[in-house]
């Protein structure tokens, strides 16, 4: 059996591989090693079977007498080891959840089902960097990557609306403070049925421009507002994660000559953990509308086309009916008034499953089986 490291599985990510990991039995087919960078001598996780006390997950030998290494402990970790882990003659593979070696040229970014093909070939050519894409765009593909394969897209718009989870766990916490702080405030006026709305409406706007309202990880308020920017600044005006959008997408694609431009705006909303977005895609030629459901539904086994109507819609298309769920919903799928090549599509997809731990848990389970 292979030996598999595992680092970052305390984490959010890492709990949530953890729990698909047991869910699908993964721990049967490998000998898990649990490394840790601050609790180095404790317990690992429940994983059905006994599990040496944790490794320091900066110990070199200890990390290079794995077969596979699984991190979902960000980019600074990554940036700490794995030049010198390679420079020591470790000729193992490395499965990373985090950006940092995402577009070296010795790495693939991994979304099976999107981008098995990509996949074989670099086992075939001996890479051992397997790197999870960013979530926008691995949900994103995984709702549309069935008319990008059929040559059938010119380009692509995705406007975001991404949930606190993509920001960490603090922001998941401070999320649900200033939730319960906009509703502390007006709770008196709410409970009584005579009170203005408007009122209420002043009450929450104050506490929300206040100086004492609960800030700390996302610098302004995401509660009863939104942040219509997410990550660093790159170039051009974009920030980095709608910079990714065009570099991640055709990198897992892999294409290489013709690239296929995506790019848009990329907004933070006070959803807990499923991103949505709004596409519009430009076709190359007019196909009719059930062609183009038929496509996106055989995709791959967890997209569901949602009839473009208001029942199916506001149930099953939300953040609310998909979180914790593997299910990539697409729907408001219809022609734009822009022209018959005009696709619009609204996808919704649990960032933390399909765009972390998923192809994470999938790639371990393609090096096991290879
Ligand atoms: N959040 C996201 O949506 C996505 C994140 N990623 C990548 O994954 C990386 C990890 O993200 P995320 O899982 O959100 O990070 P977390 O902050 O939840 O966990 C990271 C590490 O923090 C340490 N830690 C310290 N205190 C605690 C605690 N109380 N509970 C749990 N862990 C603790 C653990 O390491 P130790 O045991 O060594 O102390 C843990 O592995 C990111 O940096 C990013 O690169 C990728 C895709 C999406
Ligand atoms: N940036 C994403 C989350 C993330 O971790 O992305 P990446 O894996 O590309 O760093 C978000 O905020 O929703």
């Amino acid at each position: 059996m292979k030996q598999v490291g595992f680092v970052g599985w305390r984490g959010m990510v890492g709990s949530v591989l953890m729990q698909r990991m047991r869910e699908e039995n993964d721990f049967s087919l490998i000998d898990p090693v649990f490394f840790s960078t601050s609790q180095q001598g404790g317990r690992g996780p429940d994983v059905g079977k006994d599990v040496p006390p944790l490794k320091d997950a900066y110990d070199l030998t200890e990390l290079a007498a794995m077969d596979v290494i699984v991190t979902c402990q960000g980019g600074d970790y990554t940036g700490k080891v794995i030049n010198d882990l390679r420079k020591s003659g470790w000729q193992g593979y490395w499965i990373d959840a985090a950006s940092a070696l995402r577009m070296n040229d010795d790495a693939v970014i991994i979304l099976d089902p999107v981008n098995m093909p990509v996949i074989e070939q670099a086992l075939h050519q001996g890479v051992k960097n397997y790197i999870g894409g960013n979530c926008t765009v691995s949900l994103m593909l995984m709702a549309i990557s069935g008319l990008i394969e059929k040559g059938l897209v010119e380009w692509v718009n995705v406007m975001t609306y991404q949930a606190a989870s993509g920001a960490g766990a603090r922001n998941m916490r401070e999320l649900l403070q200033q939730m319960g702080e906009a509703h502390r405030v007006a709770k008196e006026l709410l409970d009584d049925p005579a009170s203005s709305i408007l009122d209420i409406d002043r009450e929450v706007a104050g506490t929300l421009r206040d100086t004492n309202f609960p800030v700390a990880n996302f610098g302004v308020p995401l509660a009863g507002s939104l942040i219509p920017w997410i990550d660093k600044a790159v170039t051009n005006g974009q920030s980095r994660e709608e910079w990714k959008g065009l570099a991640e997408t055709n990198k897992i694609m892999g294409k290489k000559d013709r690239i296929l431009p995506v790019d848009g705006t990329c907004v933070r909303i006070g959803a807990m953990r499923c991103h949505s977005q709004a596409l519009t895609m430009k076709l190359k030629k007019n196909i009719p509308l059930d062609e183009a459901e038929d496509i996106i539904a055989n995709s791959n086994e967890w997209v569901r086309v949602i009839p473009n109507e208001r029942e199916a819609t506001t149930k099953e298309l939300t953040p609310a009916a998909v979180t914790g769920t593997l299910s990539i919903p697409v729907g408001r799928i219809r022609k734009l008034a822009m022209g018959d090549e005009y696709l619009s599509a609204f996808t919704v997809g649990d960032q933390l499953l399909w765009g972390a731990a998923e192809p994470l848990r999938r790639m371990l389970r393609i090096l096991v089986q290879h």
